[in-house]
C-alpha cells in the first residue's frame, strides 16, 4: 500500500500552531434583481468570524437554522469561495487558492453531510462509493484501493460484504457510517461534520457519536461539528462557538458554557433543553421564552444583531454593535452587558417592564 493511503502515516503538521486559523472570515451571497440582474442586496450568511482549532480537537458551531453554520463550514473547507478573510490550514492560508491550486489540500480536508440517503449516490455499490476519494485523488492502484476499502470498513463497524450492496439496501446509521468512511479512506487531517446525527434514530445517535470519538483519537482526526444541536455538542465537542445571523456571539469550551452561559442567546438555547436530571445537572437553566424567529440576513438590525428577541436587552443594544470581548480566559462574549465602556445607568433596566417604567418616569 502505498504511504499517502495508510491510515497510521504520522501527522506531519506544523508545530504548535493551531491546524485550523480563520481570521474575519466573511461570506456572502449576492442578491441579483430587475431587468438587468443586477446585484441588488446579499445575504450575509457568515460575517468576519474568528477561530482556531487545535490539531486532535473537537470545535463545533451550534444555532439556529439559518444562522450561517453549513456556510460556515462549507467555506472553511473551501467547497465555497469566502468574499473575504483567511482560513490558515496546516499553516498555508487557503482562501485565495484556485481550484487547481487547492488540489494538493483537498485529500486532508473531508466534509460529512447530514443526510446521506441524499448524499450517497443510490445507483453506485458501497464499495465503489466509499473508494470514490480515493479514485479522485489518483491514490493506490485497483487492488490497493480495494484493500483500503476493506480496512476503512472494518474500522466504522461495516461489514465487508456490504461493499457490493447499494445505499438503499442499509439502514440509517449504516448508511451515516458509509459516509464516515469515504470521508477517511484518504486519511484526512480535518473533518467537518454537518448535523452528523440528525438523519439517525435516537437509539443510534449515542453509538454513532462514540465511533467518531474513536476514530478521532485512533486517527489523529481533528472535527468541525455544525449542529443545531446542543445537547449533541455538549458530547462531542472540545470547544463551542455559539451563532446568530453569521456572527459568533460567545465562544467557549464545552464544560464552561454549560456551566455557566453570558450572552443572553447561549441562555435561550440552553432552556430549551430539557433538563433530564436536575441533580446531576451543574447549570439549571431559568425557562427564558425564545421570541420570534431570527431576522432576515439580508437585512439584519442595527446594533447588536439578536436584540429584537433579547430578553437582556437595553436601549444602548438597538444601536450599538457589541464587538466579541474575552470575558474571561478563553471565553469570548460578544453583547453590550460584557463592554468595559457601557453607561451603568442604562444596564440597570434589564427588563422590559423597567424599561417601560424608566420611559414614563422619564415623560
Ligand atoms: N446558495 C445560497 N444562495 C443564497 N443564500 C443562501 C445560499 N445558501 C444559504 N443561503 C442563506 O444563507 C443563510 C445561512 O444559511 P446556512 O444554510 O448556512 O445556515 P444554517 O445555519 O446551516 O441553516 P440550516 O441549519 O437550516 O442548514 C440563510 O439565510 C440561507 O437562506
Amino acid at each position: 500500500m502505498s504511504e499517502n493511503v495508510s491510515a497510521d502515516a504520522t501527522r506531519e503538521s506544523t508545530e504548535s500552531s493551531p491546524l485550523v486559523q480563520v481570521r474575519d472570515l466573511t461570506k456572502h451571497y449576492p442578491i441579483h434583481g430587475g431587468i438587468l440582474k443586477r446585484q441588488t442586496g446579499a445575504v450575509r450568511a457568515v460575517n468576519g468570524v474568528s477561530f482556531d482549532i487545535e490539531a486532535g480537537e473537537t470545535f463545533a458551531i451550534v444555532g439556529e437554522s439559518g444562522c450561517g453554520k453549513t456556510t460556515l463550514g462549507k467555506t472553511v473547507a473551501r467547497l465555497l469561495e469566502p468574499t473575504s478573510g483567511e482560513i490558515r490550514f496546516d499553516g498555508t492560508d487557503i482562501a485565495p487558492l484556485s481550484k487547481r491550486q487547492l488540489k494538493s489540500h483537498r485529500k486532508d480536508i473531508q466534509v460529512v453531510y447530514q443526510d446521506p440517503s441524499s448524499s450517497l449516490n443510490p445507483r453506485r455499490r458501497i464499495g465503489k462509493i466509499i473508494a470514490e476519494p480515493l479514485v479522485v485523488h489518483d491514490i493506490g492502484t485497483k487492488a490497493e484501493r480495494r484493500e483500503r476499502v476493506v480496512e476503512v470498513m472494518e474500522r466504522v463497524d461495516l461489514p465487508e460484504d456490504f461493499r457490493h450492496r447499494y445505499p438503499n439496501a442499509l439502514s440509517g446509521g449504516q448508511q451515516q457510517r458509509v459516509a464516515i468512511a469515504r470521508a477517511l479512506v484518504v486519511n484526512p487531517k480535518f473533518v467537518v461534520l454537518d448535523e452528523p446525527t440528525s438523519a439517525l434514530d435516537v437509539s443510534v445517535q449515542a453509538k454513532f457519536i462514540s465511533l467518531l470519538e474513536e476514530l478521532q483519537v485512533e486517527l489523529d482526526i481533528t472535527y468541525l461539528v455544525i449542529s443545531h444541536n446542543l445537547s449533541l455538542v455538549k458530547n462531542i465537542a472540545d470547544r463551542i462557538g455559539v451563532m446568530y445571523l453569521g456572527e459568533f456571539m460567545e465562544v467557549t469550551d464545552s464544560d464552561r458554557l454549560f456551566r455557566d452561559p453570558l450572552n443572553p442567546y447561549t441562555e435561550q438555547l440552553l432552556s430549551a433543553i430539557p433538563v433530564v436530571d436536575s441533580a446531576e445537572s451543574e447549570y439549571i437553566p431559568k425557562k427564558i421564552d425564545i421570541e420570534g424567529e431570527p431576522p432576515d440576513p439580508a437585512d439584519p438590525p442595527a446594533g447588536c444583531p439578536f436584540h429584537p428577541r433579547c430578553h437582556r436587552r437595553v436601549d444602548a443594544c438597538d444601536e450599538v454593535h457589541p464587538d466579541l470581548v474575552e470575558e474571561d480566559p478563553d471565553h469570548t462574549v460578544r453583547c453590550l452587558l460584557y463592554e468595559g465602556d457601557h453607561d451603568e445607568e442604562v444596564l440597570e433596566y434589564t427588563t422590559e417592564e423597567e424599561r417601560t417604567q424608566r420611559r414614563t418616569d422619564a415623560t
